[in-house]
């Protein structure tokens, strides 16, 4: 059905590309002679007329969209809305090809304009508002808007700036009647209103984390339709809190643009993050980092302090050396964390890192009660440094720019809770029984759930991060994991274990798994399977594929699923599923 959906979706975008350009070829009746002949021709034949300018109608480019893209949700979304309301995409269809090709720019201005007494309906998965306001042109037809910091139940005046062919872009102006979810009196970041950082500081935690459940749900109503509609899902289980709300975030990158068509930076272009929305509704912040498309940023909430100072040290750098960059950049902010030895002083102990005014590495001490032992907190800044964090009472090192998870104050009960969920039910200590990380990055899960277990095979495709998990397992005198290197999808050629006694870990980037990957999955045929996803739309739909579509899927039941609060203040949500063989 989904499939359809989509088809059905794309048929109607390419409608809106507009009509095709006809090349009306003037025909003519060319002489016998040569083109390259000079002499005039004959009266006796037809000459060329004068040759009118082709007039180029623009056209609407639609760029491919990953289905399970915030991009691609949205279009999932927007239907939904639809059938709410009672309306088909006919209904809010927009005039793009119009809008593209108006030269006196009356109908652009049209569609272009403020909208008052805007009621928000829904959120969106991405963390906007979605609401239906009248087609400004085709007074028959409606328009979908998408409202940054916009809650459902809120009353608000917006400014459509962007038009596609199904929905519009606006920026708040006021909000005219607050959503009961609303409570300014929370938001604490200067910059909140102007940037994706604390899109959600405005709600309670106690609603961001049932709205990020919501989320998990939506996604496997879309995705794994028939998995919602067979009843093979469990209720989908409260979203686990993040013990640090704020101050949680490892690493940072902050970035600046050259301005178009600059080769040289003769003023200092804003280092921060992307700007969303123009925040016209929060008069208090309409100065506070500018209104460049980057947001000049100088303390970021989410981040952890050590990297607010490095922050402060980095743009105090930038500020005298950004004449030296030829292209825009971004700039690494990760956090390391060194044991401090009593016996020799702190300065000699701390390695290279993010230097304050005086040229000394800046650090932050801090004391780990629980391991009697005081720690020092820097801020790496060059990528292939080597860092260090200590996660449940295990010591991980890796290259600062390469992936590790990204709020170390929950990772102890994320690595707990797969930990106990691979456990393979009825079998004594003295079974064997094996492990299997796929996407295993360095080392992470691996490492944590390799206690009682007679075998860990983790496989990675980047070598770097591969050796690194060979060093953290030895760090950790971890003597029975073997990682290799490759891509996941041949992890099952390589492998000689006893799949009714082996679990798996997925923990795929972004795009999922894929269905070779699956199919193999479900030909190895492992006892359990937990799957953590930074994508919660991708994972609805591999396992959708995997129970459904791979021969031996129906073997396995979704033991539960839920939300990891990875990103506190923020639309995104990690989520965890565990599926058992029956
Ligand atoms: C979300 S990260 C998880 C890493 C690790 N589990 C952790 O928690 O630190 C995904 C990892 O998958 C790796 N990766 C991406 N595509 C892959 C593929 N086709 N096969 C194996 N690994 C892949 C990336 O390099 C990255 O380290």
């Amino acid at each position: 059905m989904f499939q359809l959906l989509r088809r059905n979706w794309y048929k109607a975008q390419v409608c809106l590309r507009g009509t095709k350009i006809s090349h009306t070829t003037n025909s003519i009746l060319m002489s016998s002679e040569s083109p390259n002949d000079t002499k005039r021709p004959s009266s006796a034949i037809l000459v060329n007329p004068p040759k009118q300018k082709k007039q180029k109608l623009k056209r609407y480019k639609q760029k491919k969209v990953d289905v399970t893209s915030p991009l691609g949700i949205l279009q999932l979304e927007i239907d939904e809305l639809l059938k709410e309301n009672s309306l088909a995409r006919e209904n809010v269809c927009n005039d793009i090809k119009t809008i593209l090709n108006d030269k006196t720019n009356e109908i652009r201005d049209k569609y272009h304009r403020e909208v008052s007494n805007v009621k928000v309906q829904k959120l969106t998965s991405n963390g906007d508002g979605l609401a239906l306001i009248d087609n400004p042109v085709e007074t028959t037809k409606k328009q979908i808007v998408i409202i940054p910091f916009g809650l459902p139940g809120d009353l608000v005046n917006v400014k459509v700036f962007k038009t596609h062919p199904y929905y519009v872009e606006s920026d708040l102006l006021d909000v005219l009647e607050n959503s009961p979810l609303r409570h300014n009196e929370l938001i604490r970041d200067k910059y909140f209103g102007k940037y994706s950082g604390s899109q959600f500081e405005f709600l309670t935690y106690e609603d961001q984390l049932k709205i990020k459940q919501t989320t998990v749900a939506n996604a496997y109503k879309f995705f794994a339709p028939r998995l919602v509609s067979e009843g093979l899902l469990p209720e989908i289980g409260t979203t686990v809190a993040s013990p640090l709300k704020y101050n949680y975030r490892t690493k940072i990158t902050p970035h600046f643009d050259m301005p178009r068509r600059a080769t040289t930076l003769e003023v200092r272009p804003p280092l921060g993050f992307g700007q969303k929305g123009r925040p016209k509704w929060r008069k208090e912040t309409l100065e506070v980092g500018g209104t460049a498309p980057i947001l000049d940023i100088d303390r970021c909430e989410l981040a952890t302090d050590i990297l607010n100072i490095g922050l402060t040290n980095e743009r105090r750098k930038f500020d005298v050396e950004f004449k030296k960059y030829k292209k825009g950049a971004t700039i690494l902010l990760r956090e390391n964390t060194v044991i401090l030895d009593p016996k020799v002083p702190t300065e000699e102990q701390l390695g290279e890192g993010s230097r304050d005014i005086n040229g000394k590495v800046s650090y932050i001490e801090v004391a780990d009660e629980e391991h009697g032992v005081a720690l020092a907190k820097t801020c790496v800044t060059n990528s292939t440094q080597i860092v260090t964090e200590y996660v449940d009472g295990y010591v991980f090192n890796f290259s600062a720019g390469e992936f590790f998870q990204n709020n170390d104050s929950i990772l102890p009960i994320v690595t707990k809770y797969v930990r106990d969920n691979l456990q393979i039910p009825n079998s004594s200590s003295h079974d064997p029984n094996y492990l299997v990380d796929a996407y295993c990055g360095s080392g992470l899960f691996s490492v944590c759930s390799s206690k009682g277990v007679t075998k860990v095979i983790g496989v990675e495709i980047s070598a770097d991060s591969v050796s690194f998990a060979e060093k953290n397992a030895k760090a950790n005198n971890v003597e029975n994991c073997r990682f290799i290197v490759g891509k996941a999808e041949k992890l099952f050629e390589s492998i000689d274990i006893p799949s009714d006694r082996t679990s798996v870990i997925l923990d795929p980037p972004r795009k999922g798994c894929d269905e070779i990957f699956m199919k193999q999955l479900s030909e190895f045929h492992p006892a359990r399977i937990v799957y953590i996803s930074c994508n919660v739309h991708s994972q609805a739909r591999d396992l959708e594929y995997f129970l459904k579509e791979t021969e031996n899927g129906k073997d396995y039941k979704v033991e539960s699923l839920r939300g990891f609060d990875f990103f506190p203040q923020t639309h995104h949500v990690e989520s965890v599923c565990v599926l058992s063989r029956v």
